[in-house]
């Protein structure tokens, strides 16, 4: 199975050297043709994954016709563009794995609608799981879910995508492994603001435990299975994200919390924090299905400028309730 990847951030590009483990080739469509030049001559990637040498079989371009040749095709680009971008290429019915985190704002879609609807010949899968892109390029030991309805091409790309140091757990439950990545981001930025307003490991603790109560009763809505959102793709995602600078989403939640305004945090970023575009949208979805997010509406309240002390105030003041989802 031949393998493209379109887009060339740092996940596209990580991904890009995993399908390429043990010589096989891999065709990398990016947006600007120094960048593709780069990649392809230098076998790096300065803009969004410095200081990685890639695998010489990594071929990178920036025409979309160039991708017809290959067997499968990995989508890397930030969720609010998936759609536009997916638009120009012809698909056919070759497997989509998507790998973006988010949900489409305006539309209000997960990524896999959003592809079924621009190309609904093409089998679509997600992978997603607790991967830092700078670990992964560097060959460090990381799982993730690999989900598709598809038992034939769950099966096919798993073993095309495994590698000692990358393991795809495969499962059935697309909008779980969906769900999971989209709201973890948002829980992130929440962690990132106890951090940067010094509330001290209780409070992370905390969050992360009831941020999870939120993933999973808004998941159980969208009908996501508890085990997805408990896995890696969830729960997984949610511990590592929430726990380490390495996170861009984690680290514009410690900006917000010293103080400093999304807008100011969020200019002229080459590289994107997902959860400050999913917050707003998913607070909608839910609003929509009924479900309560408590600590989601605080972070889109924080996005939208609101203090910071006001706006952990009306949390911890919120009735005192019964444990649970
Ligand atoms: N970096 C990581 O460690 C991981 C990232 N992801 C997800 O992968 C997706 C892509 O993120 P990264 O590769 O990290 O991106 P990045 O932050 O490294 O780079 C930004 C990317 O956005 C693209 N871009 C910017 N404006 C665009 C536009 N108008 N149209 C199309 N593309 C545009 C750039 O070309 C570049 O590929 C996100 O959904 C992210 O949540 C998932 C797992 C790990
Ligand atoms: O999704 C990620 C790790 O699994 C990357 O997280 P950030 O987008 O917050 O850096």
């Amino acid at each position: 199975m031949r393998i493209g990847v379109i887009g060339g951030g740092a996940w596209g590009t990580a991904l890009a050297q995993v399908a390429a483990f043990g010589g096989r080739e891999v065709l990398l469509w990016v947006r600007g043709a120094t960048l593709a030049e780069t990649i392809t001559r230098e076998r790096s990637n300065p803009l969004y994954l410095p200081g990685i040498t890639l695998a010489p079989t990594i071929r990178a371009t920036t025409d979309a016709a160039d991708l017809d040749a290959v067997d499968a095709l990995l989508v890397v680009v930030p969720a609010q563009h998936l759609g536009c971008v997916l638009s120009g290429f012809a698909i056919g019915t070759r497997p989509l794995v998507l790998c973006a985190k988010g949900i489409e704002a305006g539309s209000r879609r997960l990524m896999a609608e959003v592809a079924a609807a621009i190309h609904p010949r093409a089998p679509i899968a997600v992978l997603s799981g607790p991967t830092f892109a700078h670990e992964v390029a560097r060959g460090l030991p990381t799982a993730v879910t690999l989900a598709c309805a598809d038992a034939q091409v769950r099966a096919a790309l798993s073993e095309r995508l495994a590698a000692p140091h990358f393991r795809p757990y495969a499962s059935t439950d697309v909008i779980g492994a969906e769900i999971g990545g989209a709201v973890k981001n948002v829980l992130a930025i929440a962690c990132g603001v106890v951090e940067g307003a010094g509330l001290g490991q209780n409070a992370r603790a905390a969050l992360i435990a009831r941020g999870f109560a939120e993933m999973t009763r808004f998941g159980l809505a969208r009908g996501a299975r508890a085990e997805t959102l408990a896995g890696l793709s969830g729960l997984g995602d949610l511990v590592l994200t929430c726990s380490s600078t390495s996170s861009r989403n984690f680290s514009l939640g410690v900006g917000l919390g010293r103080g400093e305004s999304a807008a100011s945090l969020l200019a002229d970023r080459r590289t994107v924090a997902e959860g400050a575009f999913t917050a707003p949208v998913l607070l909608q979805t839910a609003a929509e299905a009924g479900v309560d997010m408590p600590v989601c509406e605080a972070v889109c309240r924080l996005l939208e400028g609101a203090a910071v002390a006001q706006v952990i105030g009306a949390l911890l003041a919120r009735p005192l309730r019964e444990e649970g989802v």
